[in-house]
């Protein structure tokens, strides 16, 4: 098999799911930023700083992992950062040849300096608006969809639901839940969900990734997620032989098409697989589940769209028709309308891979 060269996959039309906004900042903006507010970081050299998110990131516990995002919240606490940071992450994935995003974060972790809910909303908006419209300039235009985070250890997640539905037709495309899993289940927050479902809205939910089975089942059965946020430990009810079979949980999610937003090197970094080459992304893939892929956090896993992909063919053999196909299946799953999806599908994807399979 050829191999791929990088250039030519960051050249390659993407979609992304799942990728977090506090976790995706230049190291050389969290280092302005800090400057300004008076922040201490661990290190003030970009590079430096840069490479100690990755380490300390790189923990095994996602406990530890998420001990990290203290340094970027923190200098995310104004209007014009909030607007900057969300600017510069329009630029870097479409720098990248991401041609749809959805990017979440956590509003009710924005307010220490004061700033209202509305305010953190209608930043970031326009930091995404701005961004693109600069990225569409420089011929490289990309699609953001924004999705509000509660967090799960938290009680804010009703009012963060309705935010959701308020900002609607202004660029929120859906809800989502994150943070710490084990001793968080889901259904902690099953008002919000609920709520969520009597509006015709979008959500995914983190599970599966630090947490079980359990975690999976309550997201899907009692709380009607669309996707999983992760949903890695999905391969807990898969047992490998010969024949690999699935059991009940397994078979209700590939049989509903349930989107499993997979983050590989974020997963290696936390424990939930010991290395790209032994995730569970190559099983889950053979077996036809609708796999994503993902970055979850650039910042903490000095990561990008190429580079998961690139990852994916070195350790998997991967050619253009299986990078296709994730790119396809995020599409697919995305919380823009239908038609929306259809036409990046058919007008900017299959062309650009049509062209690359030759
Ligand atoms: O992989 C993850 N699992 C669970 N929570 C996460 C992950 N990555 C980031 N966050 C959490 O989501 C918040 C909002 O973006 C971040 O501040 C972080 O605490
Ligand atoms: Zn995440």
């Amino acid at each position: 098999m050829v191999a791929i060269a990088y250039e030519e996959i960051v050249k390659a039309p993407k979609a992304l799911l799942h990728d977090h906004l506090d976790g995706g900042l230049r190291p050389a903006t969290v280092v302005e930023l800090a400057e300004a507010v008076g922040h201490r970081l661990p290190a003030t050299d970009p590079a430096e700083l840069g490479r100690w998110f990755v380490e300390s990131a790189d923990s095994g516990s996602l406990e530890r992992y998420l001990e990290t995002f203290a340094h970027t919240v923190a200098v995310m606490q104004t209007e014009d950062a909030l607007f900057r940071v969300a600017a510069e992450c329009a630029l870097d994935l479409a720098a990248d040849g991401v041609v749809y995003a959805e990017v979440r974060y956590a509003p009710e972790q924005h307010l220490e300096q004061g700033l209202r809910l509305e305010q953190v909303v209608e930043s970031v908006l326009a930091g995404f608006e701005s961004g693109a419209a600069q990225a569409a300039g420089a011929g490289r235009p990309i699609r953001i969809g924004t999705l509000l985070t509660a967090m799960r250890h938290a009680a804010r997640s009703q009012e963060i639901a309705e935010l959701s539905v308020r900002y609607r037709d202004h660029g929120v495309v859906g809800f989502d839940i994150a943070g710490a899993e084990a001793g968080f289940p889901p259904t902690r927050h099953l008002d919000a969900f609920e709520y969520l479902q009597r509006e015709n809205s979008h959500f995914t939910i983190h599970a599966g990734e630090a947490f079980g089975l359990p975690s999976i089942w309550q997201a899907i059965q009692w709380c009607g997620a669309d996707r999983l946020g992760h949903g890695v430990r999905i391969v807990d009810d898969i047992t490998v032989g010969e024949q690999p079979v699935l059991g009940r949980l397994a078979a209700y999610v590939r049989d509903k098409r349930i989107p499993l937003e997979l983050c590989p090197s974020s997963n290696v970094q936390t424990g939930a697989a010991a290395s790209i080459a032994e995730h569970p992304i190559g099983l889950l893939r053979d077996l036809r589940f609708r796999v994503t892929v993902n970055t979850d956090n650039r910042l903490m896993s000095g990561t990008s769209m190429s580079r998961e992909m690139a990852l994916l063919v070195e350790a998997f053999g991967y050619g253009w028709a299986e990078l296709q196909w994730f790119t396809i299946n995020a599409m697919k799953s995305a919380f823009i309308p239908f038609d929306e999806r259809l036409a990046i599908i058919n007008e900017t994807i299959k062309p650009a891979y049509a062209k690359l399979l030759g």
